[in-house]
Order: C-alpha cells, then sequence, then structure tokens
C-alpha cells in the first residue's frame, strides 16, 4: 500500500509522542527508534518538528481538545495524539486545515477517526488560537512559582544559536566574520537554524557550539595559568574545552564512552587538549591533587526547556529527587578530593531548587560568592551569592538556558 506524502513523519511524530509521554524517554532517544524507518531528511525535520511543538504546548492544545469534547478523552488515547498533532500543524506551522485533515486523518480509522475529524472541524470553524506563550502544566507552575510564566514566554520563541571561541581575544573579528552579536569576550550569538559545519571557523576549529549560559561555570574559575582541573562529568566537554582554551591542565573523567568520544573529536577539531578518563566519579580515586574541581552534574535539565520541551512533561519529584541523590554524592566525593586552598564550581542546567541552592547550602566549604563583574551585563548573582539564570533572562538578546552554579573555596 502506497503511503499518503507525509504521513510517515506523522506516524514517526506520533511514536515519539507516546515514546516521551508515556514511556518517559527523552525527545532525543524516542528520535533514535521513531526516524529509523525515514528517509528523507524533510520529513525527519517534519517529524521532529511536530514532537518538539506538541511538548511545549501540551497544555493549551490539551485545553482546547477537551473544550471541544463531551467526555474528556483519556491521555493516551490515540484521537488526543492526532490531534494535538493537527492542532500544532494548523496552529504553528500555519498549514490550511484541509491539508491538515488529509494528511493526519489517515493515523485513524473508524470511530477515532470520526471522532478526531468532528474536534478538529469545530475548533477551525471557532478559529482557536494559541497564548503568546505556552501555558505551563500545575506540576511546573508549582516548581517554578512567580517565574514560571516568564519562562514558559520565553518558550514561545526559538532559542538562538551561540558560539564559544577558542580565542577571547579574537571576538570582535568573529562577530564581524561571522555576522553576530557578542553578550560576552568569547561569545557570538547567531539566528537559530543557522547551518554549523557551513560556518567560517568551524574546520579550523576556532569555536564550538554551547548556550552562553552553559559557559559561565568555567568561566567563574578564570584563567588557568598551567594550574590543574578536574572536569568532573565532563562530556561531551563544551567545558573542557574553556577550560583547556583559558589555560588549565585539564583531567575530564566520565562515566560515558559514547559521550567521551564527542570529547575527543572537539578536541581534535580544536587543537586542544585534556587527559580523558573513562569511570564512575563515585568509585574512582584520583592519583593527584587538583587546584580547582569543576562538577557540572548529572541533573534534569529542565533548564534546557527551550531546546528539550519533553523536559517539561518527562520531569516529576521522582526524578528530581534521584538526581538530587546522586549530586550530593557527587558533591561529597569532589569535596573530599580537595587540597587546601583550591577552588570547586557546581552546576546544573536545572531549574529545579533541589538540584541547586538545596545542594549548594549544604557544601561544607567557603563559599566564594559569584560577583556582578564577573557576569554579562544583564546577568546578576542572587543575595546569596549564587548564580541563577532562567530563559526569561537577557529577553531583548534572545535568552539563554537555565543554570544554578557555586562556588566555593576549601
Ligand atoms: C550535565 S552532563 C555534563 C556536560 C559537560 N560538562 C559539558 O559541558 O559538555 C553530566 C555528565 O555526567 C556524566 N555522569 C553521570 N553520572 C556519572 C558518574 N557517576 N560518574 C561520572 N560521570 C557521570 C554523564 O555521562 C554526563 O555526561
Amino acid at each position: 500500500m502506497v503511503d499518503t506524502p507525509g504521513l510517515p513523519a506523522r506516524r514517526a511524530a506520533l511514536r515519539m509522542m507516546d515514546a516521551v509521554l508515556h514511556r518517559g524517554e527523552t525527545l532525543e532517544q524516542a528520535e533514535r527508534g521513531a526516524l529509523r524507518s525515514i528517509n528523507g531528511p524533510a520529513d525527519r525535520a517534519l517529524a521532529r518538528a511536530i514532537a518538539a511543538e506538541v511538548m511545549r504546548w501540551l497544555v493549551d492544545l490539551d485545553a482546547m481538545i477537551d473544550s471541544a469534547t463531551k467526555k474528556r478523552l483519556p491521555d493516551d488515547a490515540k484521537p488526543r495524539s492526532v490531534l494535538r498533532l493537527m492542532l500544532v500543524q494548523w496552529l504553528r506551522f500555519d498549514t490550511p486545515p484541509h491539508a491538515v485533515i488529509a494528511t493526519a486523518l489517515p493515523l485513524l480509522t473508524g470511530g477515532p477517526r470520526r471522532l478526531a475529524h468532528g474536534v478538529f472541524s469545530t475548533l477551525s470553524k471557532r478559529e482557536v488560537t494559541l497564548p503568546e506563550g505556552p501555558t505551563p502544566s500545575d506540576a511546573v507552575a508549582m516548581r517554578w512559582g512567580d517565574r514560571a510564566q516568564d519562562i514558559m514566554a520565553a518558550l514561545a520563541v526559538p532559542p538562538p544559536l551561540d558560539l564559544a571561541l577558542r580565542d577571547h581575544a579574537e571576538t570582535e573579528k568573529w562577530a564581524g566574520e561571522l555576522g553576530g552579536e557578542s553578550l560576552a569576550p568569547g561569545h557570538i550569538r547567531l539566528p537559530r537554524g543557522t547551518p554549523v559545519d557551513q560556518l567560517p571557523g568551524f574546520e579550523e576549529g576556532a569555536w564550538w557550539v554551547q548556550d552562553l549560559a552553559a559557559t559561565l561555570p568555567a568561566r567563574l574559575l578564570g584563567a588557568g595559568e598551567g594550574r590543574r582541573v578536574l572536569d568532573l562529568c565532563a562530556a561531551p566537554g563544551g567545558k573542557t574545552l574553556q577550560l583547556a582554551a583559558a589555560g588549565w591542565t585539564v583531567t575530564a573523567l566520565d562515566i560515558s564512552e559514547r559521550r567521551l568520544e564527542r570529547l575527543r573529536n572537539n578536541l581534535e577539531r580544536t587543537g586542544l587538549a585534556a587527559e580523558i578518563i573513562t569511570a564512575d566519579a563515585l568509585t574512582w580515586q584520583p592519583a593527584k591533587q587538583f587546584d580547582a574541581i569543576l562538577l557540572d552534574a548529572p541533573c534534569t535539565a529542565t533548564g534546557t526547556c527551550r531546546r528539550h520541551p519533553d523536559v517539561l512533561h518527562r520531569i516529576g519529584q521522582r526524578q528530581i529527587h534521584e538526581m538530587a541523590e546522586l549530586q550530593q554524592k557527587l558533591l561529597a566525593r569532589a569535596v573530599s578530593w580537595l587540597p587546601e586552598g583550591s577552588t570547586l564550581v557546581y552546576a546544573v542546567c536545572s531549574l529545579e531548587e533541589e538540584e541547586g541552592e538545596g545542594q549548594a547550602t549544604n557544601v561544607p566549604l567557603r563559599q566564594k560568592p559569584v560577583t556582578q563583574d564577573e557576569l554579562p551585563t544583564g546577568l546578576h548573582p542572587d543575595s546569596n551569592g549564587w548564580l541563577r539564570t532562567d530563559p526569561a533572562m537577557l529577553p531583548d538578546a534572545g535568552g539563554l538556558d537555565g543554570f544554578f552554579i557555586g562556588r566555593w573555596v576549601k
């Protein structure tokens, strides 16, 4: 049987939505399975885009669907999934309703098909619209408190592409050559969708892709001047590259050989050096001492919700708590390895207090507060000397990922 053109992409998007919402997979994991059978890059991109937009606007899409059904459809009912996909195509991608119907209804048969057709027709006749920014789920609203609305509003706009430069002294040169904006030395911001490997400087390794917020932990360690730093939980290695470029002698450790492979490739491309260790930080013992440790701990990654909107629905109290337990153990090990006079920076790309402030207040070291002059214009340390960023900050410049960063000396 020959498929309606575009149907495989929609089918793959449905599979991805199901894998995230009902099996707890990340969008990236879900992609690997669902996109295997799709050949064309345009279809793959479409499937990805539909699934991501459904994740971003899920609460609003469901409210629309519920407003047009007499009996609430169960969360995992296929007509609900197909309707989410149809609404996203119409309201976010401006696909005309008749084209949405033609490409999505073949995903259903019989009664469910008639139901989806009826609900979609009702909503398109009503000319429903999405709000300016996605609505947070109740759980997210509770956790993010008075920042929730602003953070969600920032998700309506696609994030820009940030590059980190190997040589900060060349910021002006690369901003000119790449036609980008710089918000800090060594940082260039370009519009989203710029094809990375065709940009000047890629082949020669003059820069790598790294969100501005993700560069802040390593920046807070300053220049290395040959001193030794342990980059604990280092892969895929954006911070390792920064530290090596800033003159640190870097030992980069991670448990994942697959992720470390990307670090090796990046080191080769940029001509930077680091000792690489594949090990579990919970059992590994260092054979030497370090002047600094950067612990960019595994976390729920809710701060990356602009690029990974699946975190809005996949992450709950259980995952946050599990991560917090692991972070606490990793912090305890890092603290125990530090000699007198050394520095610890702890970072997570999470918006959850339990993974950030909740961990930092228990570190038994002397805090070295983050100061205003260390930060790009528009960012500020909080009143406790921690640094907290979120996607709603720097709104006029395109925002940044959410991070928590703390710093101490022993
Ligand atoms: C937030 S990511 C690190 C990102 C990295 N610092 C960068 O800038 O590209 C967390 C990393 O922790 C690693 N990890 C998780 N548990 C670990 C453990 N027990 N020991 C060592 N690494 C671990 C994961 O493999 C993952 O690469």
